[in-house]
């Protein structure tokens, strides 16, 4: 595979940007090698400098649930530009917006757009803090929420593969106030929030975890956190940056049926722009500025062209249910193929799923939280990249993230992904 382009862009990057990228994991430090940079995307491929094209699965990390260069999409975001990109002040677009969210995720009354998903969560806490007037947060080992400080500590995605989960700049002060405890362990919630009583102003989770790779949670899990939250006063925040939209139209709190006080949102709701947006309870909410007194601002908050996009992404949702029938469906056929190869080749793995969401582990321990995620072999997962690649499938450069699944990957590309994951599996046992 030719990447000279890829290795001399990445050079210049290396001089002016930070590690050369401006996303720590797009840097493939945990999987060796350097990062292919993209000049253009279509349907279900990536084509990087070097002219090598790629089937993916990474969608953006999520948004192009539609696949790349959509045209309902595309045509959304020319005829909005043309209005000029930025206003400042209100649109019509933000109010069909905010109308279409509420419908489709009824625990939203009311929702404030912002401009990332990192954005979306520091506000939802903040509110959670100004609504209980309590200082402290829970949140889970390997969840990850944004960049805000409160955030990083026990930190998963790109934190944990660069080995930063807890990281330097984050004040003691802010880190006392956040709590940590195991996903899908509901005793260590009570334990905390009963050693901690009358302190805890929010619970924050990835009710499917994403960013430790997939975890999904236990049967009761999410149930008990709502009964914890309603009896302790606790405001329940569901961090759907990743799973809304994905995995329904109503996201996970849909499929998993539990309600939480404040959602977050991200990636699909910007169709590929930058967008976030946290909503929840009209009551909660009315304690945003400039209705109640948590502040919250944002110049591009809300932005024409954002909206346009969005819109088109969620109308498109909202009106082809079949969707996520059909991505469902691609996505069990491509980790029964994964099975499969890995019990032919006698590769130890464990691969977890959900809607079109999935990640391959490798151990052969059941994945229920941090720590099982932990024993996966990342040096293994990173000669399997490698391979991947080789075989023109591009992953995320780490172990600990979930792939996606979008509507542009055929059957067909299914079982090419397959016969790459076995070629790729098999390489990998010959050079061990
Ligand atoms: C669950 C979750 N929350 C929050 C974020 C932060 O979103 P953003 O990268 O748009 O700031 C991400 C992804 O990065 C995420 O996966
Ligand atoms: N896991 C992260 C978000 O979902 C990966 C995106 C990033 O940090 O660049």
């Amino acid at each position: 595979m030719k990447t000279e382009k890829s290795h001399k862009l990445f050079e210049r990057a290396k001089n002016v940007i930070p590690g050369g990228v401006n996303s720590p994991v797009r840097a493939f430090r945990a999987v060796g090698g350097n990062p292919l940079f993209i000049k253009r995307a279509e349907g279900a491929y990536l084509i990087d400098e070097d002219d090598n094209k790629y089937i993916e699965l990474i969608n953006s990390w999520g948004p192009m649930i539609l696949g790349h260069a959509n045209t309902d999409i595309e045509n959304a975001v020319c005829e909005a530009v043309k209005d000029s990109l930025s206003f400042g002040a209100p649109g019509e677009r933000e109010v069909f917006m905010a109308e279409l969210i509420t419908t489709m995720i009824p625990s939203i009354e009311k929702v404030r757009m912002v401009s990332s998903g990192t954005e979306a969560t520091m506000a939802a806490v903040r509110l959670a803090r100004g609504y209980t007037n309590r200082a402290k947060i829970i949140k889970f080992e390997g969840c990850y929420h944004g960049h805000g400080d409160s955030f990083l500590i026990a930190a998963g995605s790109g934190a944990i593969t660069l080995g930063v989960p807890d990281s330097p700049g984050v004040t003691q002060g802010v880190a006392n106030d956040t709590l940590t405890a195991p996903f899908n362990n509901l005793k260590a919630v009570q334990d905390l929030a009963a050693a901690n009583k009358g302190q805890i102003a929010a619970i924050i989770i990835e009710p499917v975890a994403g960013n430790m790779g997939l975890v999904v949670p236990e049967t009761g899990f999410l149930q008990g956190l709502r009964t914890l939250c309603d009896n302790e006063g606790i405001v329940l925040i569901f961090d759907e940056v990743m799973t809304g939209f994905r995995l329904s139209k109503g996201g996970a709190q849909q499929i998993l049926n539990v309600k939480p006080d404040i959602t977050t949102l991200g990636k699909i709701i910007g169709g590929g722009m930058p967008v976030g947006a946290y909503g929840g309870k009209k009551e909660i909410m009315d304690f945003v500025s400039p209705a109640g007194p948590v502040y919250q601002a944002g110049t591009l908050s809300g932005n024409p062209v954002a909206m346009a996009a969005g819109l088109a992404m969620l109308n498109y949702l909202n009106t082809h249910p079949e969707v996520y029938t059909h991505l469902e469906n691609i996505t069990a056929r491509i980790c029964e193929g994964f099975e499969k190869n890995l019990k032919e080749l006698g590769i130890k793995g464990t691969v977890n799923k959900i809607g079109s969401m999935f990640t391959l582990f490798f151990t052969d321990q059941k994945v229920k939280d941090f720590e099982t995620a932990k024993t996966s072999d990342t040096a293994l997962f990173g000669r399997y990249f490698r391979a991947m690649l080789e075989e023109g499938v591009y992953l995320a450069p780490s172990q600990y993230e979930s792939l996606f699944i979008s509507t542009a990957i055929t059957e067909e590309l299914a079982e090419k992904i397959v016969n790459a994951n076995y070629k790729a599996l098999k390489a990998v046992l010959q050079n061990a």
